[in-house]
């Protein structure tokens, strides 16, 4: 559906050129629900807004629904627009409409009879929640409604493409949780495809398929969101998933698994401090009796963390086993045959 090739975004600063978006090639699917997520200044909203050219590219090919928009003439892109909505952070609503006419907006300006608006804005306003509200003005309805209500206007023209950019940002967790929900929803009742950006892994972990992490200008990992989870390579990675999976353990606790290890020293075997991480229908229990039964292990559990994405399980451990160094090393290389993701953390410092 959405194919970037050879994406460069340069900007004349005040300082000179800032290369805002650095060679992004990238493909999303019909249906998907992708998540960009990327630190601030990473070129998150660069790159979304590229995708309706909003944003024009230095250089490289936007091609949505099979047409390079880069090449279009001015109507067309008109045109072209139509089958790409947008929701914003800050929801863009005018203060002086209505909930229904913000929402019919896209539609006057096309210049649609006010029949035919009230046919599509109607059951807009419905799947989205908003059909006893649809008189009130943005002043009079929370934040999470007027985002329903962004939602609503970037649905009109019924595109194929939802572009959210930071849409729940300035949502508490809650709304932030329904309106996903909605997204999710628009997504699998009218089969749109959707792209959102975020600084948030929460927001990728509870809605994406999949997910590209983009830093200083470049995607630096993509993959299915599980994938991503259990086995994240990169750094910021890594410390986005920490804000909501903690990957550091608190320094008491790093202390206590120091003496242990002084404690395993002194009885000559090994102690090894693991993290282990694993998706899918492995269970705890299973791996660490079977570390204690079949490897002879002494096992403590320091922190233990179990979550859903996508409908599956993922599940982080942080565990200290001492035994016999062999015995240790065998279970660990028997874990990762058995798809568990296995981490040393190391003690000294
Ligand atoms: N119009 C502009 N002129 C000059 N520089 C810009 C412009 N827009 C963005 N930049 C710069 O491009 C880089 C990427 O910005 P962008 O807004 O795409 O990042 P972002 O990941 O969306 O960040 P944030 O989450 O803070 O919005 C930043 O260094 C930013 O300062």
């Amino acid at each position: 559906m959405i194919d970037l090739r050879g994406i460069t975004q340069i900007y004349q600063g005040p300082k000179g050129p800032v290369e805002a978006l650095r060679g992004i090639d990238l493909k999303i699917g019909a249906g998907e629900v992708f998540g960009i997520i990327g630190r601030s200044g990473a070129g998150k909203s660069s790159l979304v807004r590229v995708i309706n050219l909003l944003n024009r590219p230095t250089a490289g090919e936007v091609i949505v629904a099979g047409r390079d928009l880069t090449k279009l003439g001015d109507a067309e892109l008109r045109q072209a627009r139509r089958e790409i909505g947008m929701v914003f952070q800050h929801f863009n609503l005018l203060s002086s409409r209505t909930v229904f006419d913000n929402a019919a907006l896209p539609l006057e300006l096309a210049g649609m009879t006010k029949d035919a608006i009230k046919k599509r804005i109607d059951p807009l306003l419905e799947l989205v929640g908003l059909d006893h509200l649809a008189d009130r003005y943005p002043s009079q309805i929370s934040g999470g409604q007027k985002q329903r209500v962004g939602i609503a206007r970037a649905l009109a023209s019924n595109p194929k493409v939802l572009l959210s950019d930071e849409a729940t940002s300035a949502l508490d967790p809650e709304t932030t949780r329904s309106i996903l929900d909605l997204l999710r929803k628009v997504n699998n009742e009218l089969g749109v495809t959707v792209v959102l950006i975020t600084h948030q892994m929460q927001v990728v972990k509870q809605i994406a398929d999949r997910v590209a992490v983009i830093e200083a200008g470049r995607i630096v990992e993509m993959g299915r969101v599980i994938d991503v989870f259990t086995r994240p390579e990169q750094g910021i990675t890594k410390s986005l998933i920490d804000e909501i999976v903690p990957q550091e353990l608190p320094a008491g606790v790093l202390d206590r698994v120091r003496k242990l290890s002084d404690m395993a020293r002194g009885q000559g075997v090994t102690g090894r401090l693991l993290r282990l991480s694993y998706a899918g229908d492995q269970a705890y229990q299973p791996i660490l009796s079977r570390l204690i039964r079949d490897y002879q292990l002494d096992l403590s559990i320091l922190h233990g963390q179990v979550d859903e994405i996508q409908n599956q399980t993922f599940g982080s451990l942080a565990v200290f086993a001492s035994g016999d160094a062999g015995r240790l090393n065998a279970a660990v290389a028997e874990l990762r045959e058995q798809g568990v993701q296995v981490q040393e953390v190391e003690l000294e410092g």
